[in-house]
């Protein structure tokens, strides 16, 4: 058996279409969607990040601003800038780029976002909100691994889905919005005993954990779906955390890096900013 993929490529695309028809609508109505990035120091990954959300930005019509600031930018000048950008009204969302210099807090500056305009949805406001299952920004890779899984056209309800990592960026949260779907959920960790057992009991698998080659086909229950969420540069290679090659003999359906979550939490942070001019526009 070999696994069919689920292009993450090919879904952005056609997800972006569907963006851009929306940024037009709001134009006609005077509004044009505003997202604004700002990138602390020269960490080369970061830079190639900001890069591309502003190239996704231009594609769909959306107005970036990217805001780069020096190695030893403080706290406080920092905020002071998200303050300023919380009552720009030409801004819909606000992103910091992750991670910042040591001298950063990176809660304090996530707390000082306004959580309208939070398209990261790492607000505590949105976090907290996602738990109760309350109107929310949803985290961008999160809602972008739940788009995939739909792409195979298999129900998510009655499954059982594990997750292996629980960061507060990508485990945790798809965690809640895998059980918002009503698949029976179970969220494992680098202190897990037999991890392995509990993988391959998974329909549906999702790996965040950022470890080459952590999952093989041993992991993986025949015919699951995997979606791996792993960024790893090997040898100046893009690889995820499974081993695809290994994993495609077993898994059903399987997403490949690059080419897979990637794209796609780059198209949900598109999304998230057409969402919040939407609000305003109606609000
Ligand atoms: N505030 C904040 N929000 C983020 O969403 C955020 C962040 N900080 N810090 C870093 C991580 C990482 N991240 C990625 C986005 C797109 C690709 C992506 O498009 N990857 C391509 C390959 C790109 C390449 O070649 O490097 C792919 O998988 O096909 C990867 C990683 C967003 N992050």
């Amino acid at each position: 058996m070999e696994a069919k993929i689920i292009d993450g490529k090919d879904l952005s695309n056609r997800l972006r279409e569907d963006i851009k028809s929306r940024v037009e609508k709001l134009k006609q109505n005077g509004i044009i969607p505003g997202l604004a990035v700002i990138l602390v120091g020269n960490d080369p990954a970061s830079a190639v990040y900001v890069r591309n959300k502003e190239r996704a930005c231009n594609g769909v019509g959306i107005y970036s601003r990217v805001i780069k600031l020096d190695e030893n930018t403080s706290q406080e000048a920092l905020l002071e800038y998200i303050y300023r950008l919380n009552v720009d009204e030409t801004i819909h969302g606000i992103l910091v780029q992750l991670p910042l210099p040591p001298q950063i807090d990176p809660n304090a500056v996530i707390n000082a976002i306004d959580p309208a305009k939070d398209v990261d949805g790492f607000h505590p406001v949105n976090m907290g909100r996602l738990v109760i299952g309350e109107e929310c920004f949803e985290p961008c890779t999160p809602k972008g691994i739940i788009r995939l899984i739909q792409e195979t056209g298999q129900p998510i309800a009655g499954k059982h889905a594990v997750v292996i990592g629980r960061s507060n960026i990508v485990g945790k949260p798809v965690a809640l919005m895998l059980l918002r779907h009503n698949a029976t959920v179970t969220l494992c960790h680098s202190k897990t005993a037999n991890l392995r057992e509990i993988a391959r009991q998974a329909d549906i698998l999702v790996v965040a954990v950022g470890r080459p080659n952590l999952v093989d086909s041993s992991f993986i229950k025949q015919g699951a779906i995997v979606i791996d969420v792993g960024i790893n540069r090997v040898d100046d290679k893009l690889v995820g955390d499974v081993n695809f090659q290994d994993a495609c003999h077993v898994a059903g359906w399987i997403t490949p890096v690059p080419g897979g979550v990637g794209p796609m939490t780059i198209t949900m942070l598109l999304e998230n900013t057409v969402l919040a001019a939407e609000r305003k526009w109606v609000g």
